[in-house]
């Protein structure tokens, strides 16, 4: 069954701009999924749809089966505990009042997890590949890439069924990206994965299907090995001449 399914959504943030047109998606568990393309292609808003934080003007959007609904607050609970999220900017994504054990602990904070937030943080960190120490200091004391590092220990704390990711890797360098997808793609094994980006050459070493958003319509979507050895659509074609490709074994 989906775990999440997007059944032709159109979406505009004025009524006179349709961003989103007739997009139809479905994520199941364990999943990788890319979804790519250009500047202004309408992922991030395609993605504030999927997290609730806007609603379709045409179309549903269901998890589990039942309407995601931001209105509904016990739902959107159990759903934020569900689904959560990376987004690309590791420098203005973390409070840099907080210390990292706070930051991390945030969504059992507010999601009201009774679990040992102790326990947890430290299964978070070891899961992102951090010291337990980390927990102590503040995000200024560590790099893009451990920022990064710690936001998506936030991310999975309470365990979710689902991460999204926002060109989550777009801001690092070329190496503390090759490292941060090898570890999406370890936790991916527990998790379904919805990866946003603008690079086709992530998205190969990462997802297993890939999805081509041009101008708010899905135009093209299927295993991402056949995606891109044979791509139909002729937006697909250009997009694959115009992005430099990296894999995983490029180290
Ligand atoms: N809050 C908003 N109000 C009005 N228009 C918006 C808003 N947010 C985004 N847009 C417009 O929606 C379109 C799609 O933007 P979106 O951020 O979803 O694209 P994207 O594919 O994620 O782009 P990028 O790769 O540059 O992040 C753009 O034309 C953008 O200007």
């Amino acid at each position: 069954m989906s775990l999440i399914r997007v059944d032709d959504v159109s979406f505009g943030y004025t009524a006179d701009r349709r961003i989103l047109d007739g997009v139809s998606l479905d994520i199941a568990a364990g999943d990788t999924i890319g979804l790519v393309g250009e500047s202004g292609s309408g992922k991030t808003t395609l993605l504030r749809l999927l997290l609730g934080l806007e609603r379709p003007n045409a179309g549903s959007i269901s998890f589990d089966g039942a309407p995601l609904d931001p209105g509904n607050g016990p739902f959107m609970r159990q759903f934020r505990r569900q689904a959560q999220v990376v987004f690309q900017d590791p420098y203005s994504s973390l409070d840099p009042r907080q210390r990292v054990f706070s930051i991390i602990a945030e969504p059992l904070r507010s999601l009201r997890i009774a679990s040992d937030h102790a326990v947890a943080v430290a299964s978070a960190l070891a899961a992102v590949g951090l010291d337990p120490d980390t927990a102590k200091r503040y995000p200024h004391q560590f790099s893009g890439g451990q920022r990064q590092r710690i936001a998506i220990a936030r991310a999975i704390v309470a365990k979710p069924r689902l991460l999204l990711a926002d060109e989550a890797v777009s801001a690092l360098d070329l190496t503390t990206r090759i490292r941060i997808v090898e570890l999406l793609a370890e936790l991916s094994k527990d998790m379904s994965l919805l990866f946003v980006s603008h690079d086709i050459g992530v998205v190969a070493a990462l997802c297993q299907r890939i999805v081509i958003l041009e101008h708010g319509r899905i135009v093209e979507q299927g295993e991402t090995a056949n995606v891109l050895a044979a791509p139909q659509h002729s937006y697909t074609q250009r997009l694959l001449a115009s992005v430099p490709r990296l894999t995983l074994k490029e180290t």
